[in-house]
């Protein structure tokens, strides 16, 4: 029997955002839709325009056109239900330094209105337990490392149940043991039908942690996917193509100048490192021709650009401008 396939809600909605500082264009017509359940990442390098985006998600301010809508919410027309819809953690987001652990917490739950006094405790006790802090609630903000600091953070955004979670950079500074439980606590989150959108300039970082991402630079929006996806569309397919020569390896490399796919050739002694988009038609040509040449090849190996190192060129492209 054919079942059939589940279409999932949209979370997140995001059409043609905008937002320029002055005359800096800081996010440029970015459009994104994220279906509930998923662990989403946003990773590009500094000034990609990330926080821009967050800030905008969590209402805190208006872009300067463009529309999003959370759990089909449009947060401009409705702004006090997407509040209540969305829960932001920003960049390294300070605790009060004369506040214990529970007293930080139930503050917010009294200011969500979160019930009964009694209600608010419980609510925080369970906020406490989701990330790991539950012996921490009577220990003083100021004394937890920034791993703890993070995870108190991370317990207070979960207070009032959010649908939708926007987490900005909250692996920064972490160790991998720390990553680790929060990349638990969101995939316990996810379970109970939240949704997560997730920053970092580190894709290793999110890599671990999400079930598809997007890519984004210098305000753009370049790609979107699952890390196989993106790496096809923002890599063009590049590849690296290694081959080592008996002799003859500088011969070779002009031999195959301005051959179609060939970007780069870089020669190490008789091996040749080919940057190459072309078709793998274009590959088995070079080959072929290579050999007809009378180039004596000792070997030759494919090796796919890694997500890691296209996002590498995509920070050094910004250098160079
Ligand atoms: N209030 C502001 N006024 C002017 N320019 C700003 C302002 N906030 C951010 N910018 C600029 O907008 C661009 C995008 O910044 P944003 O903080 O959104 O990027 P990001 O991807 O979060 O970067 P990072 O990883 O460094 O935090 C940067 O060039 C930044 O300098």
């Amino acid at each position: 029997m054919q079942t059939k396939p589940e279409t999932r809600r949209t979370a997140i909605e995001i059409r043609d955002l905008r937002v320029d500082y002055g005359d800096f264009v800081a996010v440029d017509d970015v459009s994104l839709q994220v279906p509930a359940g998923e662990v989403f990442g946003l990773v590009g390098p500094n000034g990609a325009g990330k926080t821009s985006t967050f800030r905008v998600l969590a209402t805190l301010m208006e872009p300067t056109y463009g529309e999003v809508f959370l759990d089909g919410v449009d947060i401009q027309e409705d702004i006090e239900m997407a509040r209540r819809i969305v829960g932001y953690m920003p960049d390294l987001a300070p605790v009060p330094s004369d506040l214990k652990v529970g007293e930080f917490l139930e503050f917010h739950a009294a200011a969500y209105g979160l019930g009964t006094r009694q209600q608010q405790r419980d609510r925080v006790a369970e906020c406490l337990e989701e990330v790991g802090m539950t012996e921490q609630r009577k220990a003083w903000c100021a004394k937890l490392s920034r791993g703890q600091t993070q995870r108190v953070v991370l317990a207070k955004t979960l207070l009032h149940r959010p649908r939708v979670m926007i987490l900005d950079e909250p692996a920064s500074g972490l160790d991998p043991l720390a990553r680790r439980d929060l990349k638990d606590a969101l995939r316990r989150l996810v379970k109970t039908g939240a949704t997560v959108f997730v920053s970092s300039h580190i894709l290793s970082e999110l890599a671990e942690m999400c079930t598809s991402l997007c890519v984004m630079n210098r305000g753009k929006l370049l790609a979107a996917g699952t890390a196989e996806e993106v790496r096809r569309l923002m890599g063009n397919g590049g590849r690296r193509l290694t081959m080592k020569f008996v002799s003859q390896a500088e011969a070779a490399a002009d031999w195959m100048q301005g051959k179609p796919g060939i970007e780069a050739i870089a020669r190490e002694g008789e091996s040749l490192t080919l940057a190459f988009a072309g078709e793998e038609d274009h590959q088995a040509e070079l080959m072929a021709g290579l050999v007809m040449a009378g180039f004596r090849m000792v070997s030759f190996e494919e090796r796919k650009s890694s997500f890691e190192e296209i996002l590498v060129e995509v920070a050094e492209s910004n250098r160079k401008r």
